[in-house]
């Protein structure tokens, strides 16, 4: 597999039923990031409840691509297990199809952009800009109590992998944070605090897609 994108192919699976591209539809998207365990998951799910948005995390994607038998199913579960972050022309295509699978016009990102090439790969492909970026900021010593004590079977959920992923995310992710801070569309969440006390803060700023 290379790691060229290959554009006029993507650009096929990024036509609806009608033939639509993605990015000719008035979608919002609003990219989800934080730390591993800094409550992401957890969150998005309440956002859904409250304001109609459809949740897709690039994480979970993945893992079912794993568990679908694909082709890059075992290239997708190494690099998990060593908390490596996949090719993005895999995640781009997994996310545009749960996009146009999705049937609504308000998508949280979650976990995605990992990296700068994630990031300038989705934005050449789909030409979709983000709303903005709700970011979770969370220490270190509480993301790894949350992950040790997650239970949810995850391969990555190890100690030995929880450090290789903070050291992915500060090298990696924050750089992308740092992109779109410089365009003024991060949203900082203090996510160190009980969920319900994070939520009211998430709620501030997803007010204006109240449908009350
Ligand atoms: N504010 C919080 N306080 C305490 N525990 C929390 C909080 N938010 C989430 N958790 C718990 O921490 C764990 C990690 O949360 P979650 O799965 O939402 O994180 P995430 O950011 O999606 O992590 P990952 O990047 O690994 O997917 C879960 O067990 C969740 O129940
Ligand atoms: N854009 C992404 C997102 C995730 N991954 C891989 O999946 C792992 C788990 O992601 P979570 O968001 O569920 O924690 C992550 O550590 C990466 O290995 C990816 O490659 N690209
Ligand atoms: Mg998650």
């Amino acid at each position: 597999m290379g790691s060229v994108i290959d554009a006029p192919k993507v650009a096929d699976a990024n036509k609806d039923a009608d033939g639509n591209l993605l990015s000719d539809k008035k979608l919002t998207v609003v990219f989800v990031l934080g730390g591993p365990g800094s409550g992401k998951g957890t969150q998005c799910a309440n956002i859904v409840e409250h304001y109609g948005f459809t949740h897709l995390s690039a994480g979970d994607l993945l893992r079912a691509e794993i568990k679908s038998g694909s082709e890059n199913g075992t290239m997708i579960e190494n690099m998990i297990k060593e908390g490596k972050i996949v090719p993005s022309e895999v995640t781009i295509k997994l996310l545009q199809k749960a996009m146009l699978d999705g049937g609504n016009d308000r998508f949280l990102i979650d976990g995605f952009p990992r990296n700068e090439e994630n990031r300038a790969a989705f934005e050449n492909v789909t030409k979709i800009e983000p709303e903005f970026v709700l970011f979770f900021e969370c220490s270190e010593e509480e993301m790894e109590r949350r992950l040790l004590n997650r239970n949810q079977g995850r391969a990555d959920d190890n100690i030995e992998t929880i450090r290789k992923r903070f050291k992915v995310f500060v090298e990696s992710s924050i750089p992308v944070v740092e992109h779109y801070d410089a365009r003024g569309k991060v949203r900082k969440i203090d996510a160190g605090r009980p969920v319900e006390e994070v939520f009211e803060a998430v709620k501030g700023i997803f007010s204006p897609f109240s449908s009350n």
